[in-house]
């Protein structure tokens, strides 16, 4: 796997036919690399195409069956299905808007402050963090972290790497070689319950503290709490879904604004069209506010383009399939392991002209939400970075609205420059986009950047 993409551009995906498959141990993995086939299996089927791939330390031991992400797609999870899509509807995400749009203006407080202290260039990675954390954390539990030296921000972390460590490959071995669950792996199996020990502690703690404060603002986890009242959840079952919304809420918008960031610095001509947007439309003497977003549309494309171009996922998160199917002629055999190949679809020639290269302008006149467009006709989505059927991201309205809020934030304030390491002609080498890290996510190579603000007004509206 690590193979196939040391290197972010590679061929590799456009060998792959629409629909191929490969044997990994006992598993068979099925990989949808064309737009019309992802339509016609993940949506039109979704019924059967619904499901995750079975994990014996990863959903059984981890998240003791209780996990939603890795959930099968049972009775289970479609009785969480309506509470997770409840937290995170588009009312519920306009309903919080003050609290999402109070985080990114303390995000660009915090980029201007960084940017007078640090002559020399900064990298933004854990900014975005502390941002989509601090959301996240704010909407379960209505508290809020200062900075990267809080506990609470050093545990999270620690419990983050710790995941992104065990799920490698190499200590998942028995998923695709099921013999090998016969030799029991006694030092993965020990790590797996003291991550879950961990966890269990850290999310435990945050119902207790929410418990403990009986006024006090609405929160998930209170919605949670009457849940429980009613005999629909338990403690249990709250902690892991506060597991997923950590997880699947909070590295994927970091790193969607690492990769947008890093593509801007690479682009100033881009950033001039957002600023001449910006000039116009919002002006100098106030922040833009989600309630803009329909009259920005260079911005939007930027976001629509950023997610296509530098997407944070490049499989997706696996579905499965667990009876037989039939398509077009190819036999799709019980429990495969059906991958959305959403690199291969993004840098797909037929659909996206010139794809390795970063233009907004591809996108314009569209102007329907990536979610509006996910449960529409394939052909008329824009990207395909949140899934696809019945497994669509349930954050995606939470998510375009901090994509939204975080890249035109960053625009109105300042002028990216690109820091790299001067070359041969004197100008600083552009960022190499090629060159990822993998976490829970894919990251860019660590870059330098400055943040130049961009007019007088900028620090009156920010600490005005
Ligand atoms: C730019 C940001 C984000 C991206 C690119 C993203 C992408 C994805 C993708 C690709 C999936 C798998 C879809 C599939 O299986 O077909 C997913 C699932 C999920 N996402 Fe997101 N996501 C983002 C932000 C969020 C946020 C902010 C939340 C909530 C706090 C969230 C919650 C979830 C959940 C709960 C699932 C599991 C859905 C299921 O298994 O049924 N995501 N996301």
């Amino acid at each position: 796997m690590i193979f196939f993409f040391k290197n972010r551009f590679t061929e590799w995906a456009k060998m792959l036919g629409d629909i191929y498959s490969i044997q990994m141990g006992q598993q068979n993995w099925i990989i949808l690399t064309g737009d019309k086939v992802v339509g016609d299996l993940l949506q039109k089927r979704g019924g059967k195409y619904s499901s995750r791939t079975p994990s014996y330390y990863f959903y059984q031991i981890l998240t003791r069956n209780r996990g939603f992400i890795s959930s099968p797609y049972n009775e289970r999870y479609k009785m969480l299905l309506p509470i997770m899509l409840e937290m995170l509807s588009q009312r519920a995400v306009k309903e919080q808007s003050d609290l999402i749009d109070s985080q990114f203006h303390i995000l660009m407080q915090n980029f201007y402050r960084a940017s007078t202290n640090i002559k020399d260039s900064l990298y933004p990675k854990y900014y975005f963090q502390l941002a989509s954390l601090n959301i996240i954390t704010t909407l379960c539990s209505a508290k809020s972290i200062k900075d990267i030296e809080d506990p609470f921000y050093k545990e999270f972390e620690i419990s983050q790497n710790d995941l992104i460590d065990l799920v490698k490959i190499t200590n998942n071995l028995s998923d695709f070689f099921p013999i090998l669950g016969w030799f029991s792996n006694d030092k993965i199996y020990r790590r797996v319950i003291e991550t879950r020990r961990m966890d269990e502690t850290f999310y435990g703690k945050m119902i207790e503290d929410v418990k403990n404060v009986s006024e006090g603002k609405p929160c998930f986890i209170k919605n949670l709490l009457h849940k429980m009242d009613e005999g629909i959840l338990d403690e249990l079952d709250i902690v892991h879904i506060l597991g997923a919304l950590f997880g699947a809420g909070t590295d994927t918008v970091s790193s969607s604004l690492t990769w947008i960031t890093a593509a801007l610095a690479n682009n100033p001509e881009v950033q001039y069209k957002a600023h001449q947007e910006l000039d116009k439309i919002i002006g100098h003497s106030r922040l833009p506010s989600a309630s803009d977003e329909p009259n920005l549309h260079y911005i939007r494309a930027i976001i629509k383009e950023g997610q296509r171009y530098c997407g944070p996922i490049y499989l997706g998160v696996p579905h499965y399939i667990e009876e037989d199917d039939e398509y077009n002629g190819y036999h799709i055999p019980a429990n495969s392991v059906v991958i959305l190949n959403q690199y291969g679809i993004h840098m797909d020639e037929k659909r996206y002209e010139n794809p390795k290269e970063f233009k907004p302008e591809r996108f314009f006149g569209i102007t329907e939400s990536s979610a509006v467009l996910a449960n529409g006709n394939y052909q008329n989505r824009d990207h395909f970075g949140f899934g696809a059927g019945r497994r669509l991201c349930t954050g995606i309205h939470l998510a375009e609205l901090e994509l939204f809020l975080g890249v035109s934030r960053l625009l109105w304030c300042f002028k990216i420059e690109n820091a790299s390491p001067l070359s041969k002609d004197g100008k600083p080498m552009p960022i190499d986009l090629e060159k990822v890290r993998f976490g829970i996510t894919v990251w860019p190579e660590k870059y330098h950047i400055k943040f130049i603000k961009r007019h007088e007004n900028v620090e009156k509206v920010l600490f005005g």
